[in-house]
C-alpha cells in the first residue's frame, strides 16, 4: 500500500462528466440507494461517529498540508454525516480560512467564512445548519486549494450520490467555468464507498477522483462497465490507471 497524497486532482481533471443515463430508472435506483445509506447512518452509533472524528481530522490535515492550500471549502455536517467539525476547527487553528456552503434559490450554493463560534442558522434540510455572514459566489474560491464535497455514497468508479438536490452537480461546472481549480474530494464514511458500477449515474452527475474517509483517502479509479477509463494522470503527478488505493486503517 502506498501513501496517497500527491495525486489529488484539480477541478478540471476531477469533474469528469458521465454520459450514461437510464433516465427515471436511474433516479429511482439512486433514491433507493440513498434511502439505504441514510438508514445505515441513522443506525450508526454515536460512539462510532465520534470515534471517526480523529481519523477525519488527521487525514484532512495531511491533505491540506500536502495541497499547500491556504483556504479550504467543506460542509457543516448533518447529524449523520462524517463528523468534520473538529477537522475544520483544527484547519482554522492552523491558519486556513474555512468556507462553508449556504443554499440559495434555484438550488445554487453560496459560500460563507466560518470559524469556531460563527453563529449558525437553520439550512435547507432538517438538521442542516449554515453559517451566518456575508455570502459569496465563486470569488470565495480565489485562495481555496481544496473543496471537500459531501456524498451519501460514492462508487469506486467515482460516481457520486448526494442528497438529491443537484447542488454540487450545478456548482462544480460553474466553479470550473469561473477559472477556479481547487482539488476536489468527496467525503463519506469508509463503508459508504461502494463497488464500481453500484451507484447509478445520470447524465448530469459529476464524477470524482478521490474520497476522504475516516480511514484515509481512497483514489477512485475503477472503470465500471461502459465508462471510459480514468486518465492516467491527475493534477499532480502520475497515478496508476485503473487502480485504487486506500490509506492503512487507523
Ligand atoms: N452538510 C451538508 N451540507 C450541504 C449539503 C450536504 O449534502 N450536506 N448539500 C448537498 O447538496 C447542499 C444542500 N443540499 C440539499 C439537498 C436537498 C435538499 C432538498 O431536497 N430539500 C427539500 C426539502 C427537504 C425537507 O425539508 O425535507 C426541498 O427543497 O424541497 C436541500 C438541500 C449544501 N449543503
Ligand atoms: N446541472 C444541472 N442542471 C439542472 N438540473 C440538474 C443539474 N444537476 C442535477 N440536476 C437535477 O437535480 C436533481 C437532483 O440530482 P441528483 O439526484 O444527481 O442530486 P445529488 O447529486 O444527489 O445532490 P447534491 O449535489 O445536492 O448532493 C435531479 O432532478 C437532476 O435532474
Amino acid at each position: 500500500m502506498r501513501e496517497q497524497g500527491d495525486v489529488l486532482p484539480r477541478a478540471d481533471s476531477t469533474v469528469r462528466r458521465s454520459h450514461v443515463t437510464n433516465g427515471p430508472a436511474d433516479a429511482d435506483a439512486k433514491a433507493r440507494l440513498r434511502g439505504e445509506v441514510l438508514e445505515r447512518r441513522r443506525r450508526r452509533a454515536g460512539a462510532a461517529r465520534r470515534g471517526a472524528e480523529a481519523g477525519f481530522s488527521r487525514h484532512l490535515a495531511r491533505v491540506l498540508a500536502e495541497t499547500n492550500a491556504p483556504d479550504v471549502a467543506a460542509f457543516l455536517p448533518l447529524p449523520g454525516e462524517p463528523p468534520l467539525l473538529p477537522a475544520l476547527a483544527q484547519a482554522h487553528e492552523r491558519g486556513h480560512r474555512v468556507w462553508l456552503p449556504a443554499v440559495e434559490p434555484g438550488r445554487r450554493l453560496s459560500w460563507v467564512r466560518w470559524q469556531p463560534g460563527t453563529p449558525l442558522a437553520p439550512g435547507a434540510l432538517p438538521g442542516l445548519l449554515e453559517p451566518t455572514g456575508q455570502r459569496h459566489g465563486t470569488e470565495a474560491f480565489t485562495a481555496v486549494g481544496l473543496l471537500v464535497v459531501p456524498v451519501v455514497a460514492v462508487g469506486r468508479d467515482g460516481v457520486r450520490l448526494g442528497f438529491g438536490g443537484g447542488y454540487y452537480d450545478r456548482f462544480l461546472p460553474v466553479l470550473s467555468a469561473a477559472g477556479h481549480r481547487p482539488r476536489i474530494m468527496a467525503c463519506c464514511f469508509a463503508d459508504e464507498v461502494m463497488p464500481a458500477g453500484s451507484v447509478p449515474r445520470e447524465s448530469h452527475d459529476a464524477v470524482l477522483d478521490t474520497v476522504l474517509t475516516e480511514h484515509g483517502v481512497v483514489v477512485l479509479r475503477e472503470p465500471a462497465g461502459d465508462r471510459s477509463p480514468a486518465p492516467a494522470t491527475t493534477g499532480r503527478g502520475a497515478t496508476p490507471c485503473g487502480g485504487s488505493e486506500t490509506l492503512p486503517p487507523e
